[in-house]
């Protein structure tokens, strides 16, 4: 039998998932599990309505602050009782015990054997000496940057940042470099290539001058196929505009990367590679050298506040009571919607333009972590683990898929993420942004009955098309505004929600293998696409695709 037939088409194996060979698991055969499950079989029959209309305090009760943070979750399909079974499942997930085993360096990715410490990178004085020894590298050389002290091979000052990364080394410093536009600083521009599809690099390259560009290759293994291949059309680039003349490369491209010595390999120096360790995840890496193009694009000055922010919340974490512990109870109420209430996405609503790209970042955060089906003890699992996240700015949603939402069949549990103040001012837009942002969710939560139609509404017949069930649960973040320090905030709840989750669901949020099995399947075909390899063995599906490829290729070689 070859790779091919074991991990496509293994006949048994797909049997034995279709007959569910699982026994009740120790998670869902647990008193503390069955009694949300009987729990939720009330609340499944509960209106939000009606909730609210029981109790005047459910705000006051089901609301968290910290400093300037609100988390009201008084719209979730919870009561006292649900809250009080979630935290007593949290205690019987013994979160505490693993939260404390991350936060001593424990090896707690056992797949890998690695520690798990984005944490340690911001913090502060008491992070370890390679992490503030890195941090001081990265503020010479931003300064530097910033000053015209590093300078083009040529002695143009850099101009434009492109950073050349995937995954972890895209979405989390891209979605800052966006959010934090208020505090660019000006002369310097930040860029982002990520997809192996040429057009990425090619129209971004056409747009600069090589004289005064500067790449990051951003990639904790340096060996990641998409960063590697636009890494190095970047390289020949550059080297054709100087050339030829190798010595340009250390003047135009530093690294960010665990991988220090395969970066020397590529042509970067030593002294322009910034690392950091292997037990920084990549989805978890913004923190590290991967968050240098943000130290660019708004000084490192602050970007030790959005460092600071993200430490605000790792000490919140690490010591807050699970009454008051904003990420644990935020990790709680997904688990109640997936595994209970049976919400298989989740919904992530940034009322913020600036802030639009959140839920891609949210989506390699949350999915890859916890989207897996074999726990920590090897056991397949008997219950749902990662909804699916996805979202979009607000109000740009709402004219698109809220529909859906309002009078369609999904159960869709929503974060609503709103600024107090706006980053940008120009009169007149805010107050409709904040409008906008509390009547979707309240829409969302309480609906429109046939009772509650205008009278103008029930004087045609489509007064049914016109109600909404409501009843779909949401969170609501607000933050004071954008600003590194709460976007540090904002990142580190969301990291430690999605470790809470995978300690609640039994897995290990810290690897993933699945990604890997695409890649090796990616490299396999690359002969095949070429046709250096025949597709005989592969599947009629994969063969015939393959020859239509051929087909079209030759069809517009001959145009
Ligand atoms: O930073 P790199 O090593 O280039 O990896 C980039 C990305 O590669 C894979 O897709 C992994 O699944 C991601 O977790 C990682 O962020």
């Amino acid at each position: 039998m070859n790779w091919f037939s074991i991990y496509v088409l293994n006949d048994e194996w797909e049997i034995g998932q279709a007959n569910g060979y699982r026994s009740m698991g120790k998670l869902t055969g647990s008193l503390e599990w069955k009694n949300l499950v009987r729990h939720a079989e009330v609340l499944k029959r509960k209106h939000l309505k009606t909730l609210f209309n029981a109790d005047t305090a459910r705000f006051e009760r089901f609301s968290l602050t910290h400093g300037d943070l609100l988390i009201d979750f008084s719209k979730q399909r919870i009561d006292t009782t649900t809250l009080a079974l979630l935290r007593k499942y949290a205690e019987f997930s013994q979160w505490q015990t693993w939260r404390d085993r991350m936060f001593a360096g424990e090896a707690i990715n056992h797949t890998e054997g690695r520690a798990v410490g984005h944490w340690r990178l911001r913090a502060g004085r008491t992070a370890p000496d390679d992490v503030r020894d890195v941090l001081g590298r990265m503020e010479r050389f931003c300064n530097q940057v910033r000053f015209a002290d590093w300078v083009g091979f040529s002695g143009k000052p850099i101009r434009h940042i492109v950073n050349i990364g995937i995954g972890g080394s895209d979405l989390g410093p891209r979605m800052l470099v966006e959010a934090l536009k208020a505090y660019h600083l000006k002369g310097v521009r930040v860029h982002f290539v990520s997809n192996l599809d040429g057009a990425d690099l090619a129209t971004t390259l056409e747009e600069l001058d090589a004289e005064s560009t500067l790449f990051i290759v951003a990639s904790k293994t340096f060996t990641t196929k998409e960063t590697m291949t636009n890494a190095n059309t970047a390289r020949n680039w550059l080297l054709q505009k100087f050339s030829g003349e190798e010595k340009s490369i250390s003047r135009h491209f530093v690294a960010a990367s665990c991988n220090v010595q395969q970066a020397e390999r590529f042509g970067i120096s030593t002294e322009n590679v910034f690392p950091f360790s292997d037990w920084v995840g990549g989805r978890f890496s913004v923190c590290s050298s991967v968050g240098l193009s943000v130290a660019l694009a708004i000084g490192f000055e602050r970007f030790q506040q959005f460092l600071g922010g993200a430490r605000d919340i790792d000490q919140h974490f690490f010591s807050a009571p699970i009454e008051s512990n904003v990420p644990l109870t935020l990790a709680l109420l997904s688990f109640w919607n997936g595994s209970f209430l049976g919400a298989r996405s989740e919904a992530v609503f940034p009322y913020s333009h600036s802030l639009r790209l959140l839920p891609a970042y949210l989506q390699q955060l949350e999915m890859e972590s916890n989207g897996k089906r074999i726990d920590r003890d090897g056991t397949e699992v008997d219950y749902l683990t990662s909804p699916i996240i996805w979202g979009e700015s607000g109000s740009n949603g709402q004219h698109s898929f809220f529909q859906l939402l309002h009078q369609g069949t999904e159960l869709v549990s929503s974060d609503f993420i709103v600024m107090a103040e706006p980053d940008f001012s120009p009169p007149g837009h805010h107050d409709g942004v904040l409008a906008n942002c509390l009547a979707q969710s309240s829409a969302l939560a309480f609906g429109k009955s046939s009772t509650e139609l205008e009278p103008e509404e029930i004087q045609d017949s489509w007064g049914d098309y016109r109600c909404c069930p409501g009843n779909q649960p949401s969170n609501t973040l607000v933050l004071p505004t954008i600003e590194p320090f709460t976007l540090g905030q904002l990142v580190a709840i969301y990291e430690h929600k999605t470790f809470c989750l995978g300690v609640l669901w039994n897995l290990n949020s810290f690897d993933q293998w699945g990604v890997e099995f695409g890649k090796l399947l990616a490299d396999r075909l690359r002969p095949v696409i070429s046709g250096n390899v025949s597709p005989e063995m592969y599947d009629a599906s994969t063969r015939g695709i393959v020859a239509h490829f051929s087909k079209l290729k030759h069809k517009f070689i001959k145009k």
